[in-house]
């Protein structure tokens, strides 16, 4: 298992259950496969798999199929919490396997600035490594205690997912780069602001759900990228935009659930509650964009 996260994009795929909602790892299997054949070697299960609703008796077995079905080179990071008694549960399933680091889901309201940061600093503890932050909101941490915590050498890397309207205008992301060590940090939003967070904040890697459709176009995209070459890198970007605005449209991680389906990869099932499969007016609207976007990605896989 490697554990560089500029190697190959980041996927964050969605997780296929059965009907009673055990775990499909024939589907699940697939989708990796998918993933793997298409230059992808690191694997983040957090948002896009529902971890956030990831029961303490599932953990385990959820843990222990991921390391079964992926290749034995390739990177899998589970992720954990977000709230402090499952990060401090969750550990100790994730000490006993050896996953290099793990994710920490971000909590969202009942909880302060300090608190997260001590909680993660327990986590980090009792893990015995050095974790992943996942920053979605200016509120959930500041630039002062993320560089605190990587200074206390606790954090290995950093999932960089504020979205704004213009990626290129970001205050707490000019501050971040400057605070800690800027190759630590990821893009964490998908193919959309990832040229821009390269080129004028020099973050080195991107995390993305669509490429669980797309991997070989997302891996393009990444090569361009380290080649310099951003014509091409924005070509292959805006083949992402159609779907990337339906999931914005609806919801970016059941879109990705039911449009790894409808594009004809792997049938993901029921997606864990609380969240909920698209409705059939939305099943109608995902699906011819889901598979044009299975289809680019099936005929660059032709023309090498
Ligand atoms: N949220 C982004 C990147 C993954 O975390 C996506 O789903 O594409």
């Amino acid at each position: 298992m490697h554990s560089d996260p500029g190697k190959s994009v980041v996927a964050v795929p969605p997780l296929a259950r059965n009907a009673d909602l055990t775990l499909n790892i024939k589907a699940n299997a697939a989708l990796i496969r998918h993933l793997e054949a298409g230059g992808v070697s690191t694997l983040m299960y957090g948002g896009n798999a529902n971890f956030y609703h990831l029961g303490l008796s599932d953990y385990p077995r959820v843990l222990d199929m991921l390391l079964e079905l992926a290749q034995p080179s390739s990177w899998i990071i589970p992720s954990a919490g977000p709230d402090f008694g499952k990060l401090m549960d969750q550990a100790r399933y994730l000490r006993e396997r050896p996953f290099p680091t793990a994710m920490v889901l971000p909590a969202s309201g009942f909880a302060t600035d300090a608190g997260t940061a001590d909680g993660i600093s327990r986590f980090a503890d009792a893990l015995g490594k050095p974790v992943i932050l996942y920053l979605k909101a200016e509120s959930y941490l500041s630039v002062a205690s993320v560089a605190r915590l990587c200074d206390k050498g606790l954090v290995s890397a950093i999932k960089y997912a504020i979205v704004r309207d213009d990626p290129s205008r970001d205050p707490y992301l000019s501050q971040l780069v400057t605070a800690v060590d800027r190759s630590r940090i990821i893009s964490g939003i998908g193919e959309r602001p990832a040229i821009q967070h390269w080129r004028q904040f020099g973050l080195r890697g991107f995390t993305s759900g669509s490429v669980a459709i797309a991997p070989r176009l997302s891996s393009a995209l990444l090569a361009a990228l380290k080649a310099e070459a951003y014509d091409e890198a924005q070509r292959l970007r805006e083949i992402f935009l159609p779907f990337e605005n339906e999931r914005d449209g609806i919801n970016p991680t059941r879109v990705l659930h039911d449009g790894v389906t409808l594009a004809g990869i792997a049938d993901m099932g029921p997606i864990l509650p609380l969240l909920s499969n698209l409705d059939d007016a939305e099943r109608a609207r995902v699906a011819p964009v889901a598979r044009e976007l299975q289809m680019r990605d099936a005929a660059l896989a032709k023309a090498a």
